[in-house]
C-alpha cells in the first residue's frame, strides 16, 4: 500500500486512514473523485473496502488479477474485492474460524457485483477436487436461479435484488468449497402487483413468456407477450433493450437441471408463475348489491388447473370472506375492493412463499451431506441505509436492519482495536463514537419498541388506522431524543414533517417516514378462506408452503415486522460468531452513467453508509499500524544501521530506525509486534524520505549490480584466459618437445655425419654431407672472386675438393670471359702496347714493373706542326703532370712520315694540329712559349729577344 503514497497527491491515498482532514467529508469525497478518475474504484479505511461502481468494465477481474492477489499480504497490493475475499480466505483456514463478508450500498450501488465477483474468486482460486466440482457449480449457478426470480429491473437498476441475501459458504479442512446455505430476508412482494412508471416485475415472469418454449406456454395458458398481463405492464416497460430475457432463460433453464430441479418441480413452479399472471388478469365486476363478481371465469379456470383447486371454490375464495364467529363460520361477500385486496394478496402470498421454497430447494441442492466439520465465509447482499422522498414500512425495516448491523461494525471495529491494543501491549486508548443501540432499542424493545406498538395496534380490537398507530408512536415513545412527529417539532421541525409522518434520527441521519400503509403491510393478511383453497390444493409446492397446520393454529401468525425483527436477530446471532470484513459500495451517480461522479449524490450515500463515523472511530487510536517485520523491510534504507540488513530482533530495528529519522515520542507507539502511528503526516514524510532515498539507493544498487556483473564477467573470462592460457602452453611445450626431439635427432644425425664425413656416403653420413654441400655452396655464393685478379677461394671441405676445384675453374674462366668481353679497342690497343712495352722493357729496365699497372693514354701527347714547308714538329704533353718539363721541340727531316706513324700509332683523331702563323707550347708548367711560323728567302730559327721562336721557311712553289 505504501507503494502508491508518492502519487497520492494524483490518485488520492488508497486508505483513507491515510487521510489529514479525516473528519472532513469534502476531504473524504475529494479524494474518492480523485482515485474514480483514475479508475480506481477500490479504497479502503483499515480493513473496510469502500468500492464505487465504474459503470463500465475495468478490466481488473480477470484470471491473472486472482492470481496476484492470492495468497498476498492485505495491504502489499492496491485495495480490491479479491483482496477482502483473499484475506478472509486465508484468515479462515490458518485459523479455522467463521468468516462473514458484508456488502452494502444503496440499489445499483454494486453490492449484487461484488458478491459474484468473491463467489467466482472463490470458485477459481480455491482447491479443488473433481468430486466436489459439483459443489462449486451448484454454488455458482444457484445465482442466476435466485436473481431471475428475487431481482427485477428499477428505476435505479436494471438487475436490482429485491431481497436481502446471506450465503454461506462452506469450506472443508483442505480449503474446498464443499456446500453453502442461502437465506433471503424480506423479498419486496409489493412489486408482484404493482410496478412504479419505468419498473418491472421480477424477471422470471418476463424470461418465461420470452424464452419458454411454446408447448410449456400453451400448457400454462399464456401469451408471449407481456402487455396482455396486468401484473407486467404497469410500468410500461416490459420490453427494455438492457435485458435479453430470452438469453437470460436458457442461462436459467440450465441452472435448473443443475441445481437438481426435477421435471415436476419445474411444472409445479411454473404453473405458479402463470397463475399468478392469470391472477392479475381476473377482472371483478360489482354486482346489484354492491359486491364483488368475476363476469369472466376464464382466468379463473387457469388457475384452477395450473394450482389443481375447483374453479368454483377459488371464485368463492376471491369474492367472499369467511368470518368465524365462537361457533360457527360466516360467509360474507367482499366489496370490489376487498376482491382486488384478497387477489393481490394471494399474488403476493404465493410468490412470496414460492420464493421461500425455491431458497429451500437451492439449500437441499447445496449441503453438504459429510457431516465433518466446516468452516464458512457468509456473504451479506443487503439493501443499503433508504432515504426517499417518501419513505414507508420496506425503508422502515431496511434502515432498521441498518442501524442493527451499524451497530455490529462498531462493536467489532472497537473490540478489535480494543483487542489490538490489548494484544500488543498498548495502553488503552478509549475512542469516542455514537453508540446507536438507543435507535436499536426505540424500534425494536419488546413492548415498547416501534414494532411492538405497530404489532398492538394490528391486533387490538376495534378500528385501528394508520394515524391511530402514530398517535400511539407519539403517546408511548414521543419522548425518545431520535423520535419525532409533527406534534412533537418545535415550530422551525414542523414544516417538514407531515401529519401522517413520524421521523427518526438514526446514526446515519434523519429520515421521515410516512405511516400509510404501515398497518397493511405489517398484517400482510391473506384471507383465511384463500389461504385454505392454497393449503388443499394440488400443486405440491403450494401445498409445501402453505401447511394445513397455520389453519388449524390458532395463534395469529407473526406480523412481518416481528418477522423481520426475528429474523435479523439470528442474522445478527450468525453474524457475531464469525469474523467480520465489509464492503461499502457507492455509486458514483444516479444515471448509472460511466466516468461520472456526483458529488451530491455520493456525499449522501458517505452519509447514509456512515463512513465518516467509520473512519472517525478507526482513526480515533492510530491512523496506521504495521507489523516490524514489514515496516523495517520497507524503510531500512533510512538508516546507515538498518541498511542494508539488520541482523537483530526486527523490533529493536524498527525503534533505531525511527529514532534515526526523527520521530517524536507522540507521534507512534510500539507494540508486540507492531508499530503504531499516530498521524498520517508522520507515515508520509517517511514515505518521502524513502522516495528521495530510492534514487541513490537505485544508483548504490544499481552500481553494486554492475560490479557485481563486471565482477562475474571478469571472472568468468578469467577464468576462460586461464584455461585458454593453459591449452596453449600445453600446446606450446608439446611443440617445443616435439622440435627438441626433432633436433636431437637432427643434432645426433649431424654428429653422426660428422664423424663419419670422410668415409664413403653411407646413411650415417649421407644427411650430413648433404647439408655440408648445401652450405658450402650457398656459402660459396658470398665468397666467389669478383674479378679475374681475385685468387681468393672458400676452402672446400674434403668431400667437396674436386667440386669446388670445378667451380674455381669455372667462375675463372668465366670471370676471364666477361673480363674479355668487357675489353674495349681502346683498351685492346693500349694492352697491346703494354707487351710490345713488355716486349722493349721486361727486365731490362728499371721502374718497368711500375708501370705495368699505369695504363696508357691517348691524351697524353699531341702533335702540332706549321702548315709552312719547315721540319717543326711539337709533341705536347699533357700539362697535369708537374714534372713534365714542357713541350719538346723537334725538328726532322721526314716530318711527314713521323706524324703519320706517330698518328696510327696512337690511333687517335685530331691527334695532328697543322696552324697557321704560330702555335703555343709548354716551356715547363705555367710557363708558355710561342712559335711564330715565317716565309722568308732562307731558311732561319732564330730567338728574339723576349724569347719567341720564329721559324723561317722558304716558299715552295706549287
Ligand atoms: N465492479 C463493477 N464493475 C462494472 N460494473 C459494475 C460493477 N459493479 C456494479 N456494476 C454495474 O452496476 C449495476 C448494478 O450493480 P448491482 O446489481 O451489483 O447493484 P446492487 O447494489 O446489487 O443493487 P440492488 O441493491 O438494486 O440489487 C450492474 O448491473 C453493473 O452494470
Amino acid at each position: 500500500m505504501e507503494g502508491t503514497l508518492t502519487a497520492r497527491d494524483r490518485v488520492g491515498v488508497q486508505d483513507f486512514v491515510l487521510l489529514d482532514a479525516y473528519t472532513s467529508e469534502s476531504a473524504f469525497v475529494d479524494n474518492l473523485r480523485k482515485r474514480f478518475s483514475e479508475n480506481l474504484i477500490y479504497t479502503y479505511i483499515g480493513t473496510l473496502l469502500v468500492s464505487v461502481n465504474p459503470y463500465q468494465e475495468l478490466g481488473i477481474y480477470t484470471m491473472s488479477q486472482m492470481e496476484l492477489y492470492q495468497g498476498v499480504n492485505f495491504f502489499e497490493l492496491p485495495p480490491h474485492v479479491y483482496a477482502i475475499a483473499d484475506n478472509a480466505y486465508r484468515m479462515m483456514c490458518s485459523e479455522l474460524n467463521n468468516h462473514f463478508i458484508l456488502i452494502s450500498g444503496e440499489s445499483g450501488a454494486g453490492k449484487t457485483e461484488a458478491s459474484k465477483k468473491i463467489l467466482q474468486y472463490f470458485a477459481v482460486t480455491c482447491p479443488m477436487t473433481e468430486s466436489l466440482q459439483i459443489a462449486r457449480d451448484r454454488l455458482l449457478l444457484s445465482n442466476p436461479v435466485l436473481e431471475a426470480f428475487g431481482n427485477a429491473k428499477t428505476l435505479r437498476n436494471d438487475n436490482s435484488s429485491r431481497f436481502g441475501k446471506y450465503m454461506d459458504i462452506q469450506f472443508d479442512f483442505q480449503g474446498i468449497p464443499v456446500g453453502g446455505h442461502i437465506i433471503s430476508y424480506l423479498i419486496e412482494k409489493s412489486r408482484v402487483v404493482y410496478q412504479n412508471q419505468g419498473e418491472r416485475n421480477f424477471h422470471i415472469f418476463y424470461q418465461l413468456l420470452a424464452g419458454g418454449e411454446a408447448e410449456r406456454l400453451a400448457y400454462l395458458g399464456l401469451e408471449r407477450d407481456p402487455q396482455l398481463y396486468k401484473y407486467l405492464s404497469q410500468g410500461h416497460c416490459a420490453k427494455d433493450s438492457s435485458i435479453n430475457d430470452k438469453n437470460d432463460w436458457k442461462t436459467v433453464s440450465s441452472a435448473f437441471s443443475v441445481i437438481d430441479f426435477t421435471e415436476a418441480d419445474l411444472e409445479n413452479l411454473f404453473g405458479i408463475i402463470a397463475s399468478v399472471l392469470h391472477l392479475g388478469n381476473i377482472c371483478f365486476q360489482e354486482d346489484d348489491q354492491g359486491c364483488a363478481a368475476v363476469p369472466d371465469t376464464h382466468e379463473i379456470k387457469w388457475i384452477a388447473k395450473l394450482l389443481g383447486v375447483y374453479p368454483s371454490v377459488l371464485l368463492e375464495a376471491l369474492t367472499h370472506r369467511k368470518i368465524e364467529a365462537k361457533t360457527e363460520e360466516v360467509i360474507c361477500p367482499l366489496t370490489l375492493e376487498l376482491s382486488v385486496y384478497a387477489r393481490d394478496a394471494m399474488a403476493k402470498a404465493v410468490y412470496g412463499r414460492t420464493f421461500t421454497w425455491l431458497v429451500n430447494k437451492i439449500n437441499s441442492s447445496l449441503v453438504n451431506k459429510d457431516f465433518t466439520q466446516k468452516t464458512v465465509i457468509g456473504l451479506l447482499d443487503i439493501y443499503g441505509f433508504e432515504v426517499f422522498d417518501k419513505n414507508g414500512f420496506e425503508q422502515f425495516c431496511i434502515n432498521y436492519c441498518n442501524e442493527k448491523l451499524q451497530q455490529l461494525l462498531i462493536e467489532r471495529t472497537l473490540k478489535a482495536e480494543q483487542a489490538e491494543y490489548e494484544s500488543e501491549g498498548i495502553e488503552w486508548e478509549p475512542i469516542q463514537y455514537f453508540n446507536n443501540k438507543i435507535i436499536c432499542d426505540l424500534v425494536e424493545e419488546r413492548h415498547k419498541g416501534i414494532i411492538s406498538i405497530l404489532d398492538e395496534e394490528c391486533i387490538r380490537p376495534g378500528p385501528a388506522t394508520d394515524l391511530s398507530f402514530l398517535e400511539k408512536l407519539e403517546e408511548k415513545v414521543g419522548q425518545h431524543a431520535h423520535f419525532q412527529t409533527r406534534k412533537l417539532a418545535g415550530p422551525k421541525g414542523r414544516k417538514r414533517i407531515g401529519w401522517m409522518e413520524f421521523r427518526l434520527f438514526h446514526y446515519a441521519g434523519e429520515v421521515t417516514y410516512c405511516t400509510k400503509g404501515f398497518l397493511e403491510k405489517n398484517n400482510d393478511l391473506l384471507y383465511r378462506h384463500l389461504k385454505e383453497v392454497l393449503c388443499r390444493c394440488e400443486n405440491s409446492i403450494l401445498r409445501e408452503c402453505f401447511l394445513v397446520a397455520e389453519l388449524e393454529s390458532r395463534r395469529r401468525p407473526p406480523t412481518v415486522g416481528t418477522q423481520f425483527k426475528n429474523s435479523l436477530s439470528s442474522l445478527l446471532e450468525i453474524l457475531i460468531s464469525k469474523e467480520p470484513s465489509y464492503i461499502r459500495c457507492i455509486k458514483p451517480n444516479e444515471r448509472k452513467e460511466p466516468s461520472k461522479f456526483d458529488d451530491f449524490v455520493v456525499r449522501h450515500q458517505i452519509k447514509y453508509l456512515g463512513l465518516m463515523e467509520h473512519l472517525r472511530v478507526r482513526r480515533a487510536g492510530f491512523a496506521y499500524r504495521r507489523k516490524y517485520e514489514h515496516f523495517l523491510q520497507r524503510y531500512k534504507s533510512l538508516c546507515p544501521d538498518t541498511w542494508p540488513h539488520w541482523h537483530g530482533p526486527p523490533g529493536e530495528g524498527v525503534e533505531r530506525l525511527i529514532k534515526y529519522i526523527g520521530y517524536k515520542p507522540e507521534e507512534y507507539k510500539l507494540g508486540k509486534t507492531k508499530i503504531f502511528i499516530r498521524f498520517p503526516r508522520t507515515l508520509f514524510a517517511t514515505e518521502d524520505a524513502f522516495e528521495f532515498s530510492k534514487h541513490q539507493l537505485v544508483a548504490r544498487i544499481q552500481a553494486t549490480y554492475k560490479g557485481c556483473l563486471g565482477r562475474r564477467e571478469y571472472v568468468k573470462r578469467r577464468e576462460a584466459a586461464t584455461k585458454l592460457e593453459a591449452h596453449w602452453r600445453g600446446a606450446l611445450a608439446r611443440k617445443q618437445v616435439k622440435r627438441r626431439k626433432w633436433a636431437v635427432q637432427i643434432i645426433r644425425r649431424f654428429i653422426n655425419g660428422f664423424i663419419n664425413r670422410n668415409k664413403p656416403l653411407s646413411p650415417d653420413n649421407e644427411e650430413f654431407l648433404v647439408f655440408v654441400r648445401k652450405n658450402y655452396i650457398l656459402n660459396l655464393r658470398y665468397h666467389v672472386p669478383k674479378n679475374v685478379l681475385d685468387k681468393s677461394w672458400l676452402k672446400p671441405p674434403g668431400i667437396l675438393e674436386t667440386a669446388s676445384d670445378l667451380l674455381r675453374r669455372m667462375c675463372t674462366r668465366n670471370l676471364v670471359r666477361k673480363y674479355c668481353c668487357g675489353v674495349t679497342a681502346e683498351r685492346k690497343a693500349m694492352m697491346q702496347q703494354k707487351v710490345v712495352t713488355s716486349d722493349i722493357f721486361r727486365g731490362k729496365k728499371e721502374g718497368y714493373a711500375e708501370s705495368l699497372n699505369e695504363p696508357f693514354v691517348n691524351t697524353r701527347i699531341g702533335v702540332s706542326t706549321s702548315n709552312l714547308s719547315d721540319g717543326i714538329l711539337v709533341i705536347h704533353v699533357s700539362p697535369e703532370n708537374n714534372k713534365q718539363k714542357g713541350d719538346a721541340i723537334l725538328l726532322c727531316e721526314h716530318v711527314f712520315e713521323v706524324v703519320t706513324k706517330l698518328t696510327m700509332l696512337v690511333n687517335k683523331e685530331n691527334f695532328v694540329n697543322v696552324v697557321q702563323g704560330s702555335l703555343q707550347f709548354y716551356i715547363s708548367p705555367g710557363k708558355e712559349g710561342t712559335i711564330v711560323f715565317d716565309t722568308g728567302p732562307e731558311e732561319q730559327i732564330y730567338k728574339d729577344k723576349n724569347g719567341q721562336l720564329t721559324v723561317v721557311s722558304v716558299r715552295r712553289k706549287s
